[in-house]
């Protein structure tokens, strides 16, 4: 049973969707699935370009054989040694004994950690004045480190000009049918997976993504294959995903918004989150996103810090201390690096002071480049009929007014 795809005339797509599982790494939700891509060049030699994670071994292997026509294969070139796309690595190595595996040391070692197999007299190390002919077809290799593990290659094909980026421009989301991004509405199907992907997955290394685009701005690139989700090939396309890749590594935000999170156990603080974006709206604000932090997992929060220049923190004291979910969405953005945002905080409580509101300040005020509007707002249990709200829609709004005439 096999299911490749052409790419080119000489290159295949072998790699296979997983509708199986419900959270990649087991940590974030994937309710459209994912793909493991893998790539196949059929010339006078034949290689594949990374593997697959186990759950699609056997159509993996299938596709690789069926390819072959009992030819040998020469090469395996590994870009990322994640396990969703070396978890078949071993079993390719070992059904095809004769072929080269093209890694850099950083990848050798990592094969010994997690097969502990010698594949030693096997290996050829990457560098970047490494160049493998493969008949028609010429491989050159770019060093991408932490984009996302510190093993991570890219590959460029000359002849056909065709980069496999590894994790980069990957998303989340099965591959429907066709492998080509433009063969669907990739806005529609993908862009908020590709968000979350990015936000997730690589967002911690804003500058290692930089390094590694300005290697990838070099290249005449015709087809861009990334190890999750669709290929790329029009023109604009490709200018497309790396003009965001470019914004987001830079933590430039994507627009002049709101994103305001909540955390609030019996709905007090929802409202006010509430009054506040309708307030915000009232003012012109467009494109405002509430986040209910308790009802969802905080990986799916967090594309939309990535994607909007205003954040408003909404939670409440919980046993003198801050919102449990909230502490923890303020931790991966401290932890994922996030910079250059403007923040307003509404803290809750119902009989001490301003706890969470004063935990959050402290949160927040190390972040780089990021900005606090005034004082932390304090909702005695639940909003008054005050000014409160309406005052901190003003300076939010007016905040963001200022940036768009800027
Ligand atoms: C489990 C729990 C613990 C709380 N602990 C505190 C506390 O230590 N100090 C305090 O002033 N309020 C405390 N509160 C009250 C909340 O801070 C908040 O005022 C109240 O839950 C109303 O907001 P909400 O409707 O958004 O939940 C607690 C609430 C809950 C549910």
């Amino acid at each position: 049973m096999h299911n490749e795809q052409k790419v080119t005339d000489h290159i295949y797509w072998i790699g296979g969707n997983d509708f199986v599982s419900t959270r990649f790494e087991n940590l974030i939700p994937i309710s459209r699935g994912i793909s493991y891509n893998s790539y196949f060049i059929d010339d006078e030699k034949t290689a594949v370009l990374d593997t697959v994670d186990s759950v699609i071994r056997d159509v993996f292997m299938d596709n690789v054989s069926h390819l072959l026509h009992g030819r040998q294969l020469d090469y395996i070139v590994i870009n990322h040694m994640e396990p969703d796309h070396s978890g078949s690595l071993l079993a390719l190595a070992r059904a095809y004994p004769e072929a080269k595996i093209i890694a850099t040391p950083q990848a050798q070692k990592m094969i010994g950690q997690y097969f502990h197999v010698t594949l030693k007299d096997r290996f050829l190390s990457t560098d970047e004045k490494l160049e493998i002919s493969l008949g028609t077809h010429r491989l050159r290799f770019l060093k991408a480190p932490m984009v996302h593990w510190p093993e991570v290659t890219f590959t460029y094909e000359e002849t056909e000009k065709v980069l496999f980026s590894a994790d980069a421009f990957g998303t989340f989301g099965v591959l429907n049918g066709s492998v080509f991004a433009d063969d669907v509405d990739y806005e529609e199907e993908y862009l908020p997976s590709f968000r979350k992907y990015y936000a997730n997955i690589v967002a911690r290394y804003g500058m290692q993504v930089q390094m590694a685009l300005k290697k990838v701005e070099k290249l005449d690139i015709k087809y861009l294959c990334s190890l999750h989700g669709p290929v790329f090939r029009r023109k604009e396309d490709i200018a497309g995903i790396t003009a965001l890749y470019r914004k987001w590594a830079s933590w430039e935000p994507e627009e002049q918004s709101v994103s305001i999170f909540f955390a609030s156990p019996y709905g007090n603080t929802a409202m006010a989150a509430q009054i506040l974006a309708g307030k915000l709206a009232a003012k012109g604000v467009k494109n405002l996103k509430l986040v209910d932090l308790c009802s969802s997992s905080i990986t799916e929060a967090f594309p939309e810090v990535l994607r909007r220049s205003h954040m408003v923190l909404a939670a409440v004291t919980m046993n003198m201390g801050l919102n449990p979910v909230m502490n923890a969405v303020l931790d991966l953005c401290h932890e994922m690096d996030v910079q250059n945002r403007t923040i307003a905080i509404v803290g809750n409580s119902s009989w001490a002071p301003n706890v969470s509101g004063k935990l959050m300040m402290e949160k927040v005020q190390n972040w780089k480049k990021c900005t606090v509007l005034g004082e932390p707002v304090h909702i005695s249990s639940a909003p008054a009929d005050d000014d409160t709200l309406e005052k901190l829609a003003g300076l939010i709004a007016d905040d963001i007014m200022k940036e768009k005439k800027a």
